[in-house]
């Protein structure tokens, strides 16, 4: 997979080089460009932003740096495909466990996180006749950019992409890989500070274990995430 993350701040994704993202770009399973896009902006001052048409508080950034960085990612794309672009806004779709395993499939997805009060909205209309557009939020909170917005997805997409994260196998049991949300997780001591490990887990009866986990899931679902619990039901009333 290529990645290209646009931003007036790329420092924000060096973070990114870091652990198992990182290592996957060394392994070559993963490319991951930084754009400077005041690179695309040629006043004296580099300048990417301008008051809102209309009036309002606030800046607004203008569409000719965006288009340029873009149109440079789009002249060096090696495929005949149409790269995915994301444009992570708190007005967006959510971006859930299933967009990310669904953008996992994807070859090139380039990013491009917004600051001030946002872009100017016919970078959206110019980019979807040359990029599959996706407007996406990571939450109902104010940010003062997109910037994390992209590192949260890249590290939720990329971790899905074979090889990246050694044991594979964990990846099924992870919270909202099925629906559910994870069970409780212990390690040694068995007795820690006057507190035990349940039972169970000592039993070495793994067909316990795995029913233990199950039940533990769906309470802690029902409990703190009604709505997914819910939603599981619905997708589950055979199995009921
Ligand atoms: N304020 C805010 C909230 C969510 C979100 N998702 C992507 S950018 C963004 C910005």
């Amino acid at each position: 997979m290529r990645i290209d993350a646009l931003s007036i701040f790329p420092e924000f994704f060096e973070v990114l080089d870091l652990s198992l993202i990182g290592k996957a770009q060394r392994d070559g399973l993963l490319q991951i460009n930084r754009v400077q896009l005041r690179d695309y902006a040629f006043d004296r001052h580099r300048t990417v932003d301008d008051t809102p048409t209309g009036g309002g508080a606030g800046m607004v950034m203008k569409p000719e740096p965006w288009a340029l960085a873009l149109e440079d990612v789009l002249a060096s794309e090696g495929s005949a495909a149409r790269p995915t672009l994301i444009i992570p806004t708190p007005s967006g779709e959510v971006f859930t466990q299933a967009a990310a395993q669904e953008l996992a499939e994807h070859q090139h997805l380039v990013f491009a996180p917004g600051r001030f009060e946002g872009i100017d909205e016919r970078v959206t209309d110019w980019a979807a006749e040359r990029f599959e557009v996706r407007r996406l939020s990571i939450g109902d909170y104010v940010l003062n950019g997109g910037e994390v917005a992209v590192v949260v997805m890249v590290e939720a997409i990329t971790r899905l992409i074979p090889g990246v994260i050694g044991n594979e196998e964990s990846l099924a049991e992870e919270s909202h890989s099925d629906g559910l949300l994870e069970y409780p997780v212990y390690t040694k001591p068995a007795q820690w500070r006057g507190r035990s490990v349940p039972e169970v887990l000592l039993s070495g009866d793994h067909a316990k274990i795995a029913a233990w986990r199950q039940e533990q899931q769906r309470q802690r679902t029902r409990q703190v995430r009604p709505d997914l619990w819910d939603a599981w039901l619905e997708n589950h009333s055979a199995d009921q």
